[in-house]
């Protein structure tokens, strides 16, 4: 436990702010305040209110923690312009740009763009930031310690490598359930019991996981370590591993996800 942090701003609870407000929580919240017109109770630790007129007067943020969805920003920033003097803004939204924000903050707000993903509600996220002009170095080392709360954070200078990131790894934890529902799907097939295909899946890719994460070894040493020459992982890989299909599949998928995350910047 280090120092506690600072007054923090959350402009929207959900899947993503709810997770990273568990990761503050975890460091010692000073005094939050969440914005979020639908959330039913105030999460622990902090003051729940419906919108940005009711944030309580003389509330100062260090940072304003910005996670709605990018379709809300032309209309939901301009309210917490008010406090572009003192604090950092740090987005999560996809696609938004460092530019564009400031558009709607004023254009000497100090934005941080950053991509987390869902594994932060375990403490196992992973975060790409990038900081804008006017961040100082406090406000950066602020950011830093939010965004990397949760799992682990990199920055990058260049703010165009948030889109590819955003289709790699802020929509990552997708694929891999993804790959858990069809394993799923595909034991049912071979006539294995419902619950057991289930267990079966979520054991599978949680253990895998957990392997990589513990291991030194590159993914594809990991891959090989399970593949018996002329055995059975061999024919699956095989179908698998085809150019045209897990190869070819996954990489339309991620352009396809960076193209939209270049979209949604508009
Ligand atoms: N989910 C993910 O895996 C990731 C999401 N992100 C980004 O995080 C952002 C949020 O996504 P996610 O958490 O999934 O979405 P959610 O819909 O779960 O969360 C958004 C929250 O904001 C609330 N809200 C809507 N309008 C406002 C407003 N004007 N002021 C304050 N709160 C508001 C929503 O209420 P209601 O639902 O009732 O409208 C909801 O509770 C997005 O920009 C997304 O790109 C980034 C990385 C990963
Ligand atoms: O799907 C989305 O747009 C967001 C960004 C990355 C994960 N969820």
């Amino acid at each position: 436990m280090t120092d506690t942090l600072p007054p923090l701003l959350l402009v929207g609870c959900g899947k993503m702010g709810g997770a990273m407000l568990a990761g503050w929580r975890e460091r010692g919240l000073s005094q939050a305040v969440v914005v979020d017109p639908f959330l039913a109770e105030a999460p622990q630790g902090a003051t729940l209110v419906k919108d940005a007129a009711a944030i309580p007067a003389g509330f100062a943020p260090a940072a304003v923690v910005l996670a709605i969805k990018p379709q809300e920003a032309a209309a939901t920033l301009p309210l917490y312009a008010r406090f572009a003097g003192g604090a950092v803004f740090a987005s999560v939204m996809a696609g938004k740009t460092i530019a564009g924000m400031r558009g709607l903050l004023g254009g000497g707000a100090a934005v941080v763009r950053a991509m987390p993903n869902t594994p932060a509600a375990v403490g196992r996220g992973f975060t790409v930031a990038c900081a804008g002009p006017g961040v100082s170095a406090a406000q950066r080392t602020l950011a830093d310690t939010l965004l990397g709360a949760s799992g682990e954070i990199a920055w990058v200078e260049e703010e165009g490598l948030l889109d590819p990131v955003t289709a790699v790894s802020g929509g990552g934890p997708a694929y891999v359930f993804l790959l858990a529902e069809l394993l799923e799907q595909a034991a049912i097939e071979q006539g294995i019991p419902a619950e057991l295909a289930r267990r079966m899946a979520r054991a599978t890719v949680a253990g895998s996981g957990a392997l990589l994460a513990a291991s030194t070894e590159e993914a594809a040493q990991l891959r090989k370590n399970v593949t018996s020459p002329k055995g059975t992982t061999e024919r699956a890989l095989a179908v698998m591993m085809d150019p045209a299909a897990w190869p070819d599949t996954i990489s339309r998928a991620i352009a396809a996800a960076t193209a939209r995350s270049r979209e949604l910047a508009g």
